[in-house]
């Protein structure tokens, strides 16, 4: 495992404005793995893990040819019908194949999954037939091949069949097992701090003051790095005080591989996590041309990378899939990813102005792309009523209902 470099996240001298597309190339171009590999683990234990090594067939798929219906096996093509096979004794069962040679000009019963038995490539479904005394009688032609599925026509032996970065997935770990693949090498689960800081913050549960607010973005974060197929390392809350901030950044560098902060990042008196990572690490407060989600600090302490998202909860969403997924992603093994949108068209208008791009909490209904009322950073409930996000990007642009844009399903994200 290599570590990554405390500079990881500097900005060139003079950067102030930093757009979407490059703070996200930036961040691609720094990171890599940060977790060890786990070797032969069972297929059992893989959904959702993130595989470390290219995986090569060890047998082909099918292993033989086989019969895609019940039916009867004959040499193709049929081409001059009506026509009658005589029917060979016995059958092919799947699991109990027919060993014998079938002759020149016969049939033979044939089912589902039955490897073909020689002599015959072809299969007639058994309900475009008719049989009656031994004899198979045919009115319908059928090509060379027909209902038949040829031995390692999906996979070949020692073909490529998973490469290293795949999220195993229920699909994926039926094609392992499809060839017999028992085990495989994963990477180690990330494992991700959520802390949350500010002095009107509380825990959900404790006792509030009017001036106070309940911490929405921790068990949100929290939430999301679990569904996301990491290991959460809860963090907890700190106070807008340097020594509380900086025990639990170390905490966080002690147990995680990665740290996730809300709150504190912005220029403001109290905004004590900037401070404390300028004070004891590398940090680079990026500004991105982003709404929401302006200011976003990146930080090496301790040797652990540090993502300091805004406080209010709809810019740490759209912060933490935007630019927070692709990045765990990249650090626990996976592939970096950039989000599938979908161009679809709006349902609704607006005026942007040029500079930043924007996130708007969206989602689709009857084949239109609505979006959530309010713009405010700190309306939770926009989150909740999305299913995505629409990303507009930073040029100036005027939105009619019927004007195509980019919709990107929250799915999109790996949720
Ligand atoms: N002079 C400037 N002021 C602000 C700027 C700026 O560029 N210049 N940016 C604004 C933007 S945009 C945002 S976003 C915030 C980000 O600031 P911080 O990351 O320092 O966040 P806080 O000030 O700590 O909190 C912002 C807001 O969010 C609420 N909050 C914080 N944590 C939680 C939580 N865990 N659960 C729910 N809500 C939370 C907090 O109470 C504030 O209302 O700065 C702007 N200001
Ligand atoms: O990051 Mo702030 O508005 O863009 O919430």
């Amino acid at each position: 495992m290599k570590p990554l470099r405390n500079d990881c996240f500097a900005l060139p001298p003079g950067v102030n404005w930093t757009p979407v597309e490059e703070a996200l190339e930036r961040l691609r171009s720094r990171l890599h793995p940060v977790v060890e590999i786990e070797r032969a683990v069972p297929l059992s234990q893989v959904n959702g893990r993130i595989l470390a090594n290219d995986v090569h067939a060890p047998r082909a798929h099918p292993p033989s040819n086989n019969s895609a219906v019940d039916g009867y096996a004959l040499a193709g093509p049929v081409t001059d019908v009506p026509c009658t096979l005589p029917l060979v004794e016995g059958r092919s069962a799947a699991g109990e194949p027919y060993t014998g040679q079938v002759p020149e000009g016969h049939a033979i019963r044939i089912l589902t999954g039955a490897v073909i038995p020689a002599g015959t490539d072809t299969v007639v479904l058994e309900e475009d037939c008719d049989v009656a005394d031994g004899q198979l009688h045919l009115n319908g032609t059928l090509k060379a091949g027909a209902n038949a599925r040829k031995a390692g026509e999906d996979i070949k032996a020692k073909d490529k069949i998973l490469t290293t970065g795949t999220r195993l997935s229920p699909t994926q770990i039926s094609v392992l097992a499809s060839v017999g693949v028992e085990s495989v090498d994963i990477y180690q689960r990330l494992r991700v701090g959520v802390l949350s800081t500010g002095d009107e913050v509380k825990p959900v549960g404790a006792t509030v003051t009017d001036w106070q607010i309940y911490d929405a973005n921790r068990p949100m974060l929290s939430a999301l790095v679990s569904q996301l197929g990491y290991e959460l390392v809860d963090l907890g809350h700190a106070l807008d005080r340097a020594e509380e901030v900086k025990a639990a950044l170390e905490r966080g560098a002690e147990h995680c591989d990665l740290i996730l902060t809300s709150g504190g990042v912005s220029a403001g008196d109290e905004d004590h996590v900037s401070k404390t990572l300028k004070a004891h690490g590398d940090i680079s407060n990026w500004r991105i041309a982003i709404k929401p989600g302006r200011p976003l600090a990146l930080a090496m302490f301790q040797g652990t990378p540090v993502v300091g998202l805004p406080g209010n909860p709809v810019a740490a969403w759209v912060c933490a899939l935007r630019f927070g997924a692709p990045a765990m992603a990249l650090l626990a093994g996976a592939e970096w990813f950039e989000p599938q949108a979908y161009v679809m068209p709006a349902n609704f208008s607006k005026n942007k102005k040029p500079g930043r791009s924007e996130m708007l909490r969206a989602r689709v209904r009857d084949g239109q792309v609505e979006v959530f009322g309010s713009e405010g950073s700190g309306r939770v409930t926009g989150l909740a009523w999305s299913d995505g996000l629409v990303e507009l990007d930073e040029s100036a642009q005027q939105i009619e209902p019927g004007t195509p844009v980019r919709f990107i399903p929250y799915g999109s994200f790996g949720l």
